[in-house]
Formats: C-alpha cells, sequence, structure tokens
C-alpha cells in the first residue's frame, strides 16, 4: 500500500478545490452528513506536494493546471488503490464548448416520446475568421439570433462572457475564438441537471427570455452583452419559472447516464432547455446547452445528502469489486493446488 492509500476506520475523502468552492460547499451540513455515513472529508493543501498527504481512499478535485495534473498522475502511480475523481482527460473535454456538447448528436436515442441534440453551432477561430465578414456564407451553418460563446470554458469570468446577436453588422463586435450558436426560443428556463454518479436532481432556474422585440431594441447595434444569467437574483421572469414544467424524471435519468458515460465523469451538471419551435407533430425536444465539471451543488436542496451517498457508493463499489477480484483470485489459487 502506498503511504497515500486509505486504511483504518472509516471512508477517507480528500478534496482539492479552489477556496471559494470549499466556503461554499465544505458546509458543517455536509461534514456533519458526511461524518454520520462514516466519511472524512479531509482538505488537501494546495501549498504542500500531494504525494505528501493521505492517506484517502478517494480524492475529488477541481484544480486547473498542468502542474496538480502532473501531481495525480505522480500520486495514482504510487497510489493504485486511490480513486481520483474525475481524470483530467475527461475534465478537459469540457473546456471546449464545442468538444463539450460534440458528441451529443452521438449518444443512444431517447426510448421516450422526448427527443434530444443541441442546437446548430459553429466555431470561429482565427482559420475561418472572415466568417464575420461574410454573413451570407455564414447563414449556411446559422441563423440570427444567435448567441456568441467564449469557445473556452475554464472558469474564468471571461468564459461566461456571452453575447445575443441580432443581425450580421454585429458580428464584427465579436472577439474569436468563439462559438456562434442559435439561439433557441425556450420560455425563458434553463433545467440544470445535477449529476453526482447515479443520483441525479433537475432544478428550474431563470433564463433569457425568447428573443423577442423588447429584447432586440435593448440590443446597440445588433448585440447584448449577458453573463450566468441564471444566477441573477432579480425576479423578472419568476413567473415563467413557476409555471415551467421540469421535464419527466425518467428522460432527465436517462439523458444523466447516458451523458456520464459518454464523458466517463462522476461530477457535473448540464443545462437544458425546451425547444419551442418544435411543433406539435414533431413532439418534445430538449437541447443541452452546457455541461459544467463539479458545478455548485451547494445551491440544491438535499445535496449533503447527495455527494454523501455518491461518495459511499463510490468508494464502497470500489472496494466490494476489489473483494469480488480477490476472492476470484484466491478461489483460483485453491483451485490450483487442489489440481
Ligand atoms: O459557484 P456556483 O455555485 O455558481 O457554481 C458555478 C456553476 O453554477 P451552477 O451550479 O451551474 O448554477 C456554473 O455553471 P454555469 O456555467 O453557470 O451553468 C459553473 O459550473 C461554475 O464553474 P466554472 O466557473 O464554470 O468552473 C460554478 O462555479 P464554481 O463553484 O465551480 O466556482
Ligand atoms: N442556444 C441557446 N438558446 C437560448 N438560450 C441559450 C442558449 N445557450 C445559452 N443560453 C442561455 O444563456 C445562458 C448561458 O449559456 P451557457 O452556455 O449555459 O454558458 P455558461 O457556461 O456561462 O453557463 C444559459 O443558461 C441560457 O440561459
Ligand atoms: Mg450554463
Ligand atoms: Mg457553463
Amino acid at each position: 500500500m502506498g503511504n497515500g492509500e486509505g486504511g483504518g476506520d472509516g471512508i477517507r475523502v480528500g478534496y482539492a478545490l479552489p477556496l471559494k468552492k470549499v466556503d461554499t460547499l465544505i458546509t458543517p451540513s455536509l461534514v456533519t452528513c458526511a461524518q454520520q455515513r462514516g466519511i472524512h472529508l479531509i482538505p488537501i493543501d494546495l501549498h504542500k506536494p500531494l504525494i505528501d498527504q493521505g492517506p484517502f481512499h478517494c480524492l475529488v478535485h477541481k484544480i486547473y493546471s498542468d502542474d496538480w495534473n502532473r501531481q495525480l498522475l505522480d500520486f495514482k502511480s504510487k497510489n493504485h488503490s486511490v480513486l481520483i475523481i474525475d481524470s483530467p482527460d475527461a475534465i478537459q473535454r469540457l473546456h471546449n464548448r464545442i468538444s463539450m456538447l460534440d458528441f451529443v448528436n452521438q449518444l443512444s436515442p431517447s426510448p421516450f416520446p422526448i427527443s434530444f441534440g443541441i442546437p446548430r453551432q459553429i466555431v470561429v477561430d482565427d482559420s475561418n475568421a472572415q466568417l464575420l465578414n461574410d454573413p451570407n456564407n455564414l447563414l449556411k451553418f446559422i441563423s440570427f439570433p444567435a448567441i456568441a460563446k467564449p469557445l473556452v470554458a475554464d472558469g474564468s469570468a471571461k468564459s461566461h462572457e456571452m453575447s445575443l446577436v441580432f443581425n450580421a453588422q454585429a458580428l464584427i463586435e465579436l472577439r474569436p475564438p468563439v462559438v456562434l450558436q442559435e439561439f433557441v426560443d425556450h420560455g425563458g428556463v434553463v433545467f440544470k441537471v445535477y449529476v453526482a454518479g447515479n443520483h441525479v436532481k433537475c432544478v428550474k432556474r431563470r433564463s433569457l427570455p425568447d428573443a423577442s422585440r423588447q429584447l432586440q431594441s435593448q440590443a446597440q447595434g445588433g448585440i447584448l452583452t449577458f453573463s450566468q444569467i441564471s444566477n441573477l437574483a432579480d425576479d423578472k421572469g419568476a413567473n415563467c419559472l413557476d409555471d415551467a414544467q421540469v421535464p419527466p424524471v425518467d428522460f432527465v435519468e436517462f439523458m444523466a447516464k447516458n451523458l456520464r458515460q459518454a464523458l466517463t465523469l462522476h461530477l457535473f451538471n448540464f443545462d437544458m432547455i425546451r425547444d419551442r419551435r418544435v411543433s406539435a407533430e414533431l413532439g418534445i425536444r430538449y437541447l443541452v446547452i452546457d455541461i459544467n465539471y463539479f458545478p455548485g451543488y451547494a445551491k440544491i436542496p438535499g445535496y449533503e445528502a447527495m455527494l454523501t451517498d455518491f461518495l459511499y457508493d463510490v468508494v464502497k463499489n470500489t472496494r466490494d469489486n476489489k473483494d469480488a477480484d480477490l476472492q476470484h483470485e484466491r478461489q483460483g489459487q485453491m483451485g490450483n493446488a487442489a489440481e
């Protein structure tokens, strides 16, 4: 056993998180809830080498740096049995708004009378920046209004700065690399689905209103910038929120599992909107518009139990699998000895 591998009583979970996230997530209520299931949440000191810390059964993290990724690799190579949630390579896919969503159209189709997909989108970077001056060509890919999103989604304030673009003239305001995504009318509500392994919760949040004339009139020069609209606390749009029906639980759970398996991630949330353009014959359709690694779980009611159950299950399942492997191995040895 490496020094970092957990032994002894209880389940030891190390967490490596930015201070802001520690403050919001590692609350006394979470610590108590975890302790009641024998889980100890242990802060990892980011000023000291990871390799000198532990022991842990499991390690969760949201630190984005090459140095941290190297430390994780080194730690894992010396502590094989420590579960690292999640792998930096799998997380990396969510740092680019194209790789974050492009696989969604290839997922297993929905077995429910509800379909899913993503909005039409195109990346504009150095290789095709001339598209911004060539709206006729651009219109082959997307239509207006469109949302321009920074290509990189690395958690920085900049990566959340969006613009609603109403016409081709406004395109010159954009700074590539950006993703231009069709704006889809969706009734002003976004559904946020929080996933922690096979534990799933869906909540409603306010979103941009349907691309009305009123919005367009506010857009000077055909462009309107905004940031983290779903976290804004004012109560405009509260009516749409109250009236909106959350998608059926079965469908939400199906989507969560589908995404979890494709991404090979345990801790994430995804934003879904209901496509209001879809006609009655075509039925109900949801579009995935954003996927975030290790989001703000503390905003959902009952998050303490959700995260505790997840950590318990993930460590216990790994232990059970190891015990089964060991038993299998022993039976094999006994079989050999008997021959
Ligand atoms: O801080 P919070 O609670 O607003 O959580 C943010 C998330 O909000 P949500 O839980 O989806 O409402 C937020 O989700 P959105 O991008 O707003 O959909 C991000 O996950 C954000 O992380 P990052 O800055 O993109 O790395 C999350 O920020 P960090 O907590 O990771 O800093
Ligand atoms: N294609 C779209 N059509 C309509 N509204 C959208 C679309 N994409 C994003 N939005 C709105 O913009 C918000 C921010 O976009 P999102 O991709 O979730 O970025 P962030 O990573 O900053 O949360 C969403 O929560 C939703 O309200
Ligand atoms: Mg979002
Ligand atoms: Mg996001």
